[in-house]
């Protein structure tokens, strides 16, 4: 055990392993978690280093290891689905799996929009993974839904649909499986009695069950991408495919052709709700994996001086601090707001399957919302941690390379974070009801009294001091009132109409302040949820230690937006000095317990995958020990020689 790690670990002022508990959600959870961890020591999931292998034996690993997944988990009993998930990002580590849509989007739509025929003829194909399914619906030419461009068309003579890519643009392009997968859920715009009725969903087979020989359907892999190397990103050109009227998600025809409307048309559409909230709760995983990777680096790389002494750790350069702490409290806090989006994802969903569809639009917004905050900040979170590593970082030694590339397209996929942010038309209309008297119920509440705070442009002078920076629920105030934002997006739309722009235009012109609003809305339900989070806390020094962090995440969130904070009055310019001063104390305060509140995440090194993120810290021997092991270092002389140098 590296010298450097040991101190650290024994300057901690709090419970590792209780906080491992909170994050877990409980002892047991923990316990189990581990037991499911003890399939790393399982020799069937002895791997090579996907780095050193060609794209096509990185598929044809991950494909192996999917199936020997699929054995295990029936070989132990796991059936429950997140401790499905759970064994899965253990034996996945960084990287995806090439079965991963089968089970995030096939398998989820099959069990929410299947009725009782379909479900008994298809999830047991789908379960015993007969039948190994993808999701097909973005296509060459567009994303936007109403935009797609393939056609189901009801054949009533025959009882069947017939799909269509009619053109280049309509091919379906993007959806994980193209080369494992033997069905898809097609999304086309239906067609009967010569009418479309929008977007819905359809299952085709797309290859033979016994050879996987394609049937007369266009099917393959879309190339070398950023990353996703374990994935084949597929294409799919159907030309005139009939399937039968039975394989209709939902069957909304009739044998007769007549179309039944379904509850909500926006039911369709449940399976990316679903990802996205998933998103949520990965976004704080990854930022969590990349934080213990360049903290433990940190805290045993020596470099340069400080004072005329040996060279300090790097971890007490206070540049080194303020790149790095601020992200570890992120961790934390997404970590809280990951468990409240699973939590308010399965609520809402339950009460949608009885029936009550009263909160799907919030349930859409908060889950587009937040996917898109957490996404973006962790992206360029990851970054900034395989930076602050120095040149090892830039190695794949040290798993941030891989991490940002794994990760960087939640960013795009799912919805583009952008257009996700835009779907603040409920915050805006959140808005004008509580401008009507109407009150608010949930998360959009602080919206009724917004006209009595008349949160606005002020100079900030003019306005009494509100806020103590010290004091938590000040902060979670002013983020709330900063979230008013909102009033600007609303008002900017407003003086658009008013100079007689269509609602689209004036929607268009105003789409800077949309997005701003939306995302000031979603960091105070961060600021919110983490603070929250702290009363639940009972042992008062892991209570103590969540605080400074959160206290950190506040200050640090404000500091970098402080234009927002002053132009509404909420902060006076003397108190925006003080912040930067309370950062550096926060700094020194999170200093003795940083390694110890990246052990409590409890990665294991083998998922970690990270030679600078190794928990003995031993870092130097085994980055010497991973090079050796590069293909190029095969033969003492490359063959290459022979061919052109010699
Ligand atoms: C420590 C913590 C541990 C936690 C561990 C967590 C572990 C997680 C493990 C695994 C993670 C999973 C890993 C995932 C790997 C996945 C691999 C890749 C998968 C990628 C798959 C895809 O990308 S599939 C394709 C996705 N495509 C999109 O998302 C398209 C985006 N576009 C749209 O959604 C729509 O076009 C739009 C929303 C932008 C517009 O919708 P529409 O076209 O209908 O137009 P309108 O603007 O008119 O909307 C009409 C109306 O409907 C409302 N609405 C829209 N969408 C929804 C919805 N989904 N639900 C409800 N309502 C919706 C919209 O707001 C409008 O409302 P109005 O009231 O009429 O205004
Ligand atoms: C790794 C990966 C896996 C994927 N897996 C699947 C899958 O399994 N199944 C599937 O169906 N799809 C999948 N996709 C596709 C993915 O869902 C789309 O790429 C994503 O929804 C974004 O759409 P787009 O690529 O058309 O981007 P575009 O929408 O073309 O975005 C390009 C730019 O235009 C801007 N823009 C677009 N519309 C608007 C607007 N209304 N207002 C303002 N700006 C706008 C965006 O902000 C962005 O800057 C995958 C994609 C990736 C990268």
């Amino acid at each position: 055990m590296n010298p450097d790690i040991v101190k650290e670990r024994q300057n901690a002022s709090f419970d590792v392993q209780k906080l491992t508990y909170i994050l877990d959600g409980g002892p047991e959870k923990t316990k189990r978690r581990r037991e499911i961890s003890l399939v790393l020591n399982d020799p069937d999931f002895d791997e090579e280093d996907p780095n050193f292998l060609s794209r096509s034996e990185r598929y044809e690993q991950a494909v192996r290891k999917s199936a020997q997944m699929i054995l295990k988990l029936r070989e132990y009993g796991i059936s429950d689905p997140a401790e499905i998930n759970c064994y899965k990002s253990v034996v996945r580590g960084n990287f995806h799996e090439s079965l991963g849509l089968h089970y995030v989007m096939f398998l989820p739509t099959l069990y929410s929009q299947c009725d009782q025929e379909q479900s008994k003829k298809w999830l047991p194909l789908a379960t015993s993974f007969e039948v190994l399914g993808t999701y097909a619906q973005t296509e060459l030419g567009h994303t936007h839904l109403r935009g797609l461009e393939t056609t189901a068309t009801f054949d009533p003579t025959t009882q069947e649909f017939v799909l269509n890519s009619p053109t280049v643009t309509s091919i379906k392009w993007w959806p994980g499986a193209g080369k494992t997968s033997n069905h898809a859920v097609v999304l086309a715009q239906l067609y009967t009695r010569g009418k479309c009725h929008g977007l819905h969903a359809f299952i085709v087979q797309l290859r033979h069950m016994d050879t996987h020989e394609p049937l007369p359907i266009l099917v393959g892999d879309i190339g070398p991408k950023f990353g996703f190397s374990e994935v084949d990103n597929g294409f799919l050109k159907l030309d005139h495919v009939r399937i039968p009227r039975e394989n209709m998600l939902m069957k909304h025809v009739e044998p007769d052709g007549r179309y039944v409307k379904p509850a909500s048309a926006k039911l369709t559409y449940g399976t990316m709700v679903f990802i996205r909230s998933l998103l949520v709760g990965l976004s704080a995983l990854v930022m969590a994996k990349s934080c213990t990777i360049a903290i433990r680096y940190s805290a045993v790389r020596h470099q340069s001086e400080i004072r005329s002494e040996p060279e300090p750790q790097i971890l007490d350069y206070q540049t080194q601090q303020y790149k790095l702490f601020p992200l570890l409290a992120t961790a934390y806090a997404f970590s809280f707001v990951g468990q409240y989006m699973t939590e308010t994802y399965y609520r809402i969903s339950g009460d949608i399957n009885q029936g009550d569809l009263s909160e799907l639009p919030e349930l859409h917004a908060v889950s587009a919302g937040l996917k898109a905050f957490t996404t973006w900040t962790t992206n360029t979170g990851i970054e900034v941690c395989r930076m602050s590593c120095g040149g090892h970082g830039y190695s794949r030694s040290s798993a941030l390379p891989d991490l940002y590339a794994e990760f960087t397209p939640t960013c795009t996929y799912e919805g583009e974070n952008t257009v996700m942010m835009l779907q603040t038309a409920y915050l805006v209309k959140s808005y004008r009801q509580a401008k009507a008297g109407e009150q608010l119920r949930g998360i959009m509440s602080y919206l009724n009294d917004m006209e009595q705070r008349h949160v606005r442009a002020h100079p900030a002078s003019a306005r009494p001091a509100l806020v103590d920076i010290n004091d938590l629920s000040d902060l979670v105030e002013s983020y709330k009132l900063r979230a008013a934002l909102v009033e600007s997006a609303a008002k900017s739309i407003q003086q658009e109409l008013q100079k007689r722009r269509s609602h689209e235009d004036a929607w268009n012109n105003s789409a800077i302040d949309l997005v701003k609003a939306s995302d000031a809305h979603c960091h105070y339900m961060v600021v919110k949820l983490f603070t929250d989070k702290l009363s639940e806390i009972g042992d008062p020094d892991i209570n103590l230690v969540l605080t400074t962090l959160a206290q950190l995440y506040a200050l640090h969130g404000i500091a970098l937006n402080s234009g927002d904070f002053l132009q509404a009055g909420l902060l006076t310019v003397p108190q925006m000095q003080q912040i930067p001063v309370r950062i550096k104390e926060l700094l020194c305060l999170i200093r003795p317990n940083a390694v110890a509140l990246v052990d409590a995440f409890d990665f294991p090194d083998k998922v970690l995958s990270s030679v600078l993120g190794r928990y003995d810290g031993n870092v130097y021997e085994n980055l010497f020990e991973w090079a050796r092991r590069s293909p190029l270092n095969a033969t003492e002389v490359h063959e290459s020689f022979h061919k052109y140098l010699k």
